[in-house]
């Protein structure tokens, strides 16, 4: 029962007659105390705060200082809060007792001393204040473990609206912990306003009904800001069961709460942009639908779609890629109204829903201002970057009931806005889903035929017009379907390209064609179509340069036919690419030239080795004599230029004699012969015995008509290695 490191409890004894003194220490000592005396006030005192006894018997009448002074002295010095201090007074009178207490005496006892009773007086004394020692341990023990768990306490008295709190609490609500307990106004006046009902009908609850509630709300901090709590509510019963008041749980959760709220913007934002994502936009959407069948209002999805991102992704690299979807959602967010919901559904994919329309008109405006909005260049990364966006709108209650169909309807229609041009938009139309699933069952044959290698090359003959000689072939990719029977380009080059099929085909005819053309006698050349995708797909120089070296060809028997499609985006890297093709030896055609718009200014940009006049301009022959100055004029072009020139599509007489008369190069046509397999070729020359034909001695006639022979000139399966 003593102190930690103590025997015994120590006594201390301050009292100026040494008889008492004495009998007092007989006394304790043998109840088992241990006993320090002193004769005055002030030693004891000094006593008191050298040797923290566990008792001390104050006599009230000392000679210097009086037992009130020494005792409230003892009380301010550390450890005299609690300390048990009875006061001996020789006045049994009211007035010395008040004093006494006043002066924070524990208890006292009177003159003459029984001394039979005063050692279990000090005893109980002793056991009382190790009790209240042992309680002050666990409250400070709780008001820490409050601190650690921000968790505080608080308790409500009804009738008076007296309230306590714990220092937690305080501290929660951002005061002083000594500012005073608030009453039931100041309180609630701190609780967030859309939050105060809520808490304020759960206390009711509780004081009315009795049990518990639970309670999230937030507070105003007195320096700004705002904190989560979590307030667990209980009654407090007196002995008949009756709410006399309520006593609470306090607990911090702004943490959790930020959290929480982080995660469920991550789970609904996406992380690029800021924007909502695909799940947050389709809540918002079926929200919006809610309200337009209620007000009987129209609305409408837009889904947009940048065009040819992944060229800037590929080419400029992700960094920049990321910059522009930034910058292309801010440019969406300050193009709509806050009623308008705009997410980013993926990849460069947004939509937007339109909401409080009276008039399709109203979704057109806002595509068309979109398309002229993202039209305009961003500088990102130090680069200006340009790109379209086609729009697919679908309109509520026309084209869709609920969010998923409506989505699906402006898919479609952003399917068609991409396919007649892209950098436009399209309205939802009754049929677009015919179609889509049509192009999507030509998407899986085609992967299925390239897997089966179902292509085949068919080769036109280009003739020298004078000599009427073939100066080369070129190759043409051909379907060979199961069910469809010879399917021709047109069908499936625009489906492969914009699936991304068109590398591992292009890949093909590239080697294919090489490989026929080796086995032709020099100078006999081989011409092949390049797709602009191609170009924005892999490495197109290593590829033609792996082609030729695998199939032993000389680069300069090799002519690569491009369009002005090519040039009309990144000319200067295609430019590039372009001079690095012809630094390898191999001939650069401009294909279809003509039908473009700016086609003399890529003549000035890039020396082509070929101008093949479009077919359209040779069909108008002697018939548009506007078309005959402009056919005149090509092929004088082509001669000041130094340049190769082939008219196209010549499918009779007077056209050739036409080109003739105006010294045209090479003529290639239905007249001289139409496509034909690789094995048709044999229908005219004479194959050489060692390499294959004799171009000089080469005829194209009917070719076509033959049967293939060991069609050397298939696709190979995927077994080949290549695919
Ligand atoms: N990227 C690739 N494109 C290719 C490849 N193979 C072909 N193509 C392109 O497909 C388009 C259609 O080609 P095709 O159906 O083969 O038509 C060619 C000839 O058959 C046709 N032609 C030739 N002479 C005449 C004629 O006298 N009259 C007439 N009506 N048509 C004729 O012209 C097409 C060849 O044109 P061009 O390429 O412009 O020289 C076509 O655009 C092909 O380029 C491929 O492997 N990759």
């Amino acid at each position: 029962m003593s102190r930690p490191g103590r025997e015994q409890p120590l006594v201390l004894v301050a009292d100026d007659d040494q008889m008492i003194r004495f009998l007092t220490r007989e006394v304790l000592e043998q109840a088992g105390f241990a006993v320090e005396e002193v004769d005055d006030g002030r030693p004891a005192v000094a006593a008191f705060a050298r040797l923290r006894p566990d008792v001390v018997l104050l006599d009230v009448m000392m000679k210097e200082m009086h037992g009130f002074d020494a005792c409230a002295a003892m009380r301010a010095l550390p450890g005299g809060t609690n300390a048990p201090i009875l006061m001996i007074t020789g006045l049994e009178d009211v007035d010395s007792i008040n004093r006494a207490y006043e002066a924070g005496a524990t208890d006292f006892v009177t003159k003459p001393l029984n001394w039979t009773i005063l050692a279990h007086r000090v005893r109980y004394m002793l056991r009382a204040s190790r009790a209240v020692q042992e309680v002050e341990v666990q409250k400070l023990r709780l008001a820490e473990a409050q601190r650690l768990a921000h968790l505080g306490s608080w308790q409500w008295e009804l009738e008076s609206g007296r309230i306590d709190w714990s220092a937690e609490m305080f501290r929660l609500y951002g005061r002083g912990v000594g500012e005073g307990a608030p009453d039931r106004q100041s309180w609630l006046a701190r609780v967030n306003p859309e939050d105060l009902e809520e808490l304020d009908c759960a206390c009711a609850r509780v004081a009315a009904e009795g049990g518990d509630a639970a309670v999230d709300y937030r507070i105003r901090l007195p320096g700004g800001g705002e904190r989560f709590l979590h307030e667990h509510i209980a009654a407090l019963a007196d002995e008949h069961g009756q709410a006399i008041g309520l006593r609470g749980t306090t607990q911090d959760v702004t943490e959790r709460k930020l959290a929480e709220a982080r995660i469920h913007y991550l789970a609904h934002h996406d992380g690029l942009t800021g924007l909502p994502n695909r799940g947050m936009f389709h809540e918002q959407l079926s929200q919006a639908l809610a309200r337009a069948t209620r007000d009987g209002m129209m609305l409408a999805v837009l889904f947009l779609d940048l065009d040819r991102f992944k060229e800037v992704n590929d080419g400029l690299g992700h960094a920049v890629g990321d910059l522009l979807l930034q910058a292309v959602a801010e440019r969406l967010q300050g193009s709509v109204r806050e009623v308008d919901a705009v997410a980013r559904l993926g990849g460069d994919e947004f939509a937007l829903v339109q909401t409080s329309m009276g008039h399709p008109a109203a979704a057109e405006t806002l595509a068309r201002r979109l398309v002229e909005i993202l039209a305009v260049p961003v500088e990102v990364g130090g680069h200006q970057v340009t790109v379209a966006t086609s729009v697919g709108i679908a309109l509520f209650p026309a084209d869709g009931a609920d969010a998923a169909q409506l989505l699906k309807s402006a898919d479609l229609a952003l399917y068609r806005a991409k396919a007649d041009g892209r950098g436009t938009f399209r309205f939802f139309e009754e049929g677009m889903n015919r179609a889509v699933h049509a192009r999507l069952q030509l998407e899986q044959e085609l992967r299925r035929g390239i897997a089966q290698g179902e292509f085949v090359l068919h080769y036109q003959p280009q003739h020298d017009l004078a000599t009427k000689e073939i100066r080369s072939y070129e190759a043409l990719l051909r379907w060979q379907h199961p069910r469809h029977g010879l399917v021709g380009p047109d069908t499936f080059i625009t489906v492969a390209e914009e699936t991304g099929l068109i590398e591992p085909l292009g890949r093909w005819v590239m080697q294919q064609a090489c490989r026929d053309a080796a086995r032709w006698l020099p100078p006999l050349k081989v011409s092949v179509n390049l797709s602009p995708a191609q170009f924005r797909s892999g490495d197109i120089v290593a590829m033609v340069a792996e082609a030729l070296e695998a199939a032993d060809l000389e680069p300069d028997r090799l002519e690569l036919e491009i369009t002005e499609s090519l040039l009309l985006n990144h000319t200067e890297t295609t430019l590039s690419t372009l001079s690095r093709l012809k630094a390898m030896g191999v001939r650069i055609a401009m294909d279809d030239f003509g039908t473009g718009y700016s086609s003399l200014a890529y003549l000035w940009q890039f020396p082509f080795d070929k101008l093949k006049i479009d077919r359209s301009f040779i069909g108008n022959l002697n018939v548009d004599r506007n078309v005959d100055a402009i056919v005149a004029a090509i092929i004088g072009l082509g001669h000041s230029l130094g340049m190769t020139v082939t008219a196209e599509g010549v499918e009779v007489e007077e056209q050739a004699k036409f080109l003739e008369s105006h010294a045209c190069h090479e003529i290639q046509g239905f007249l001289y012969g139409t496509p034909a397999p690789y094995a048709g070729l044999l229908a005219g020359p004479r194959p050489d015995p060692k390499r294959g034909l004799d171009p000089h001695e080469a005829r194209h006639e009917g070719a076509a008509l033959r049967p293939e022979a060991g069609g050397d000139a298939r696709l190979p399966v995927a077994a080949s290695g290549r695919w």
